[in-house]
């Protein structure tokens, strides 16, 4: 039986099966891509993403209806000026049809990713380091399939962790600090037998859940957009765009043309914006003056990651190589203003994330930058907060363990996380 995937180094060019694989074993500092045997693609009758199942790297799929849902614009459009404008929208928003009941698209990686983990792992529980966002979107897959879960967040972020159901299974785990020392920490995390590193940008289940984003606008479409607009931290997202297009274009009934990608950062914290700018290869501690200060300043901390994946090879700088396309830094105010402005337009609440990227449309069209006639797709990654709210009972998650910034791993951390480590029948998932 021929596989339905494999996975294939930029690098060196080898293809293998996928073990769970973050990284080449050939050891090439790369993302690895996943390569589909199906080269069209064939919507399935299966709830949220797993309509796009041919392209994720799982066999099976979760009974959970929670995928993007792409409309024309009417209202924004005629507002912004723009003819041809898809919204992609990722959050709970029942009136579209939309159900990512945490309201972020970070539900379209948490659900791939378990799952993949499942299918393919050597057994393991998954960690994941989050500002919030993302950290929720995985308890609330814990909380639906019982898979354990365990989430590292900065102190300051405890309170975005809630789910819509109990999530029994979660280790949440906070750190004083800023999103990058949750991101230290989860790493010592990792050293735990049994603790399986949920991979980032180099996890392919990640990235071809975000690239639903992009199947799904242009299938609503009928064809690929001229313009892909997106608000970026780790700009995992852009990079998912860049390969869900290049397997449309290869399809080939929706037309021949990469999207170019317009990706937006807030300032003042904004490090591929300046390592763009500048044609920088790597980011640079110039991309990030007073990172701590301009991180405490922003208005869509989700999107502060001081290590996104930019050069290396198959990441965001190659993205803009193949597609071109450009990068925006958005000042709060005008992501506020954008955000009220979809508010009234469309009338759904965005994430602070989501109204980035409006606020960067917003600014292509005012200083030129785009043509108004083509055809633009929005990645509203994250909104319906207030609907949420008002409609579902919401399950707050309670820190297991708080530690400092730079805190490592010593003997009594240790032996609390392995008591909770043995409670989950890690044995279920080997
Ligand atoms: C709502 C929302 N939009 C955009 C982003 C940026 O995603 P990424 O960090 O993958 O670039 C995030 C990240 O957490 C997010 O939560």
């Amino acid at each position: 039986m021929r596989e339905k995937y494999l996975l294939r180094c930029p690098g060196c060019g080898r293809s293998f099966p996928d073990r769970y694989t973050l990284n080449c074993p050939s050891g090439c500092d790369t993302l690895l891509r996943t390569v589909y045997a199906e080269r069209r693609l064939t919507p399935r009758s299966l709830p949220g993403i797993f309509r796009y199942k041919d392209w994720l790297p799982i066999e099976g799929h979760l009974r959970v209806d929670a995928g993007p849902v792409s409309y024309e614009s009417e209202h924004l459009a005629r507002e912004l000026g723009l003819l041809h404008l898809t919204i992609t929208f990722s959050g709970y928003w029942p009136e579209r049809g939309a159900g990512m009941e945490t309201c972020s698209f970070k539900e379209l990686e948490a659900q791939p990713t378990a799952l993949r983990l499942r299918e393919k792992g050597a057994g393991g529980v998954i960690q994941v380091s989050s500002a919030g966002n993302t950290g929720r979107a995985f308890c609330q897959v814990s909380g639906l399939t019982g898979a354990p879960v365990v989430v590292v967040v900065p102190t300051a972020a405890a309170g975005r962790l809630w789910t819509t159901v109990p999530a029994e299974n979660v280790c949440l785990i906070t750190v004083d600090g800023d999103y990058s020392d949750s991101i230290a920490f989860g790493r010592e995390v990792c050293s735990l037998p049994g603790i399986v590193p949920e991979g980032g940008a180099k996890n392919v289940a990640r990235r071809d859940g975000m690239g639903t984003v992009m199947l799904d606008g242009t299938l609503s479409a009928g064809r690929l957009p001229d313009y892909y607009f997106q608000a970026v931290g780790s700009g995992t997202g852009g990079i998912a765009a860049w390969e869900a297009a290049e397997r449309l274009v290869a399809d080939g009934r929706f037309g021949p043309r990469l999207p170019e990608l317009h990706l937006s950062q807030n300032l003042p914290f904004v490090p591929m914006v300046r390592a763009w700018e500048a044609g920088r290869r790597t980011i640079v501690a110039e991309d990030m003056p007073d990172a701590e200060a301009a991180i405490a300043r922003v208005y869509a901390d989700v999107l502060t990651n001081c290590h996104p994946p930019w050069g290396i090879r198959g990441g965001v700088r190659d993205a803009f190589l193949a597609s071109g396309g450009r990068m925006y830094a958005v000042a709060n105010e005008d992501a506020r203003g954008a955000g009220r402005i979809f508010a009234e337009t469309e009338e759904i609440d965005l994430d602070p994330a989501a109204a980035v990227a409006v606020a960067s449309l917003a600014r292509a069209m005012e200083e030129g930058l785009i043509d108004p006639g083509k055809h633009i797709l929005l990645n509203v990654t994250g909104g319906g907060y207030q609907r949420v709210a008002e409609d579902l009972d919401r399950y707050p998650v309670d820190p297991f363990l708080r530690v400092a910034a730079g805190t490592t791993l010593d003997g009594d951390l240790r032996d609390d996380i392995e008591a909770w480590l043995a409670e989950q029948e890690v044995a279920a998932y080997a």
